[in-house]
């Protein structure tokens, strides 16, 4: 298994959205479903500003300790803001938040299909129509729009990049703010259960290949940690820093329980949250 998590996945895109996009904020998504679509790659044109345009919050939702990360650029005249892994018990906090910050929610994006909560993003469309929810085709899971490794998310003159992080799920990917000149510094990467602080659903070294003072923003923390960077983990995770077999025996025997909600949130989350709906 190990050696088909260390591939790299990376694509050129082929096709690219029209320019005439109905997406509100002219942001980078411009097709819609059923098909499944691919993101402009074409990068947003830089502007003299620094970093301190992206407004960041890291937020917690205890029962499944679940982080949701929501960013936005602040800089643009709309506030264009996007939420990452958000939890359906904690959607009216998150919107409330939202609100107050003046922002305008755009997407509503997952790392994978979770096991042991279900998505906030149905509930956040059923309140908030026009967001559109995100999920990797590798997925399989049905949402708005699909990313594909290599595909950009712009919101505003921000955007995410998608690296293909397999092995948690087939369909794991990592949201990786943009290295060029006007994104923040350090980067910044949300890892979903791909890995973790001191830890790891399961591994992919593709993470590793970012520079070492980028950040790590992981979908879960079980021991009290909010951030680590990848010189951090390259050097004190406990799993990550063994040989290959050493590796395998442990993730074959960390004997956790089977998540409590897996039952209720994997069908639920294959749909965005919302089971009668398509997204
Ligand atoms: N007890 C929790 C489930 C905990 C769990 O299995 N966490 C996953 C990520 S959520 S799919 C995991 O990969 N953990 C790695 C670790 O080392 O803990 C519940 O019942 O929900
Ligand atoms: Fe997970």
């Amino acid at each position: 298994m190990l050696p088909k998590m260390l591939r790299f996945h990376f694509t050129t895109l082929s096709y690219f959205a029209p320019r005439a996009s109905p997406f509100p904020l002219s942001l980078s998504i411009s097709q819609a479903i059923p098909k499944p679509t691919r993101l402009r790659s074409q990068m947003a044109s830089f502007s003299s500003s620094s970093s301190s345009k992206l407004l960041f919050r890291q937020l917690f939702e205890k029962d499944s300790s679940t982080y949701t990360y929501l960013l936005a650029d602040a800089s643009h005249p709309e506030k264009p803001a996007l939420l990452i892994d958000p939890v359906d018990r904690t959607v009216d906090r998150d919107l409330s938040l939202i609100e107050q910050l003046g922002l305008k929610l755009v997407y509503a994006m997952n790392t994978h299909v979770h096991a042991d909560h279900v998505t906030g993003t149905g509930l956040i469309k059923s309140k908030v129509p026009y967001v559109k929810s995100v999920i990797s085709k590798a997925s399989g899971a049905s949402a708005d729009f699909y990313v594909e490794p290599g595909d950009k998310i712009h919101f505003g003159d921000l955007f995410l990049e998608v690296r293909a992080t397999p092995g948690h799920t087939l369909g794991c990917v990592t949201y990786v703010t943009g290295d060029a000149p006007d994104q923040p510094q350090p980067r910044m990467a949300f890892t979903g259960d791909t890995l973790l602080i001191r830890g790891c659903g399961r591994t992919d070294f593709q993470i590793f290949t970012l520079p070492k003072s980028t950040l790590i923003y992981p979908a879960h923390d079980y021991k009290g940690f909010t951030v680590s960077s990848v010189g951090e983990e390259l050097q004190y995770n406990p799993r990550l820093t063994k040989d290959e077999e050493t590796f395998k025996n442990i993730m074959a025997n960390l004997n956790l329980p089977y998540p409590k909600m897996i039952d209720e949130a994997v069908p639920s989350n294959m749909v965005c949250g919302i089971q009668s709906k398509a997204s």
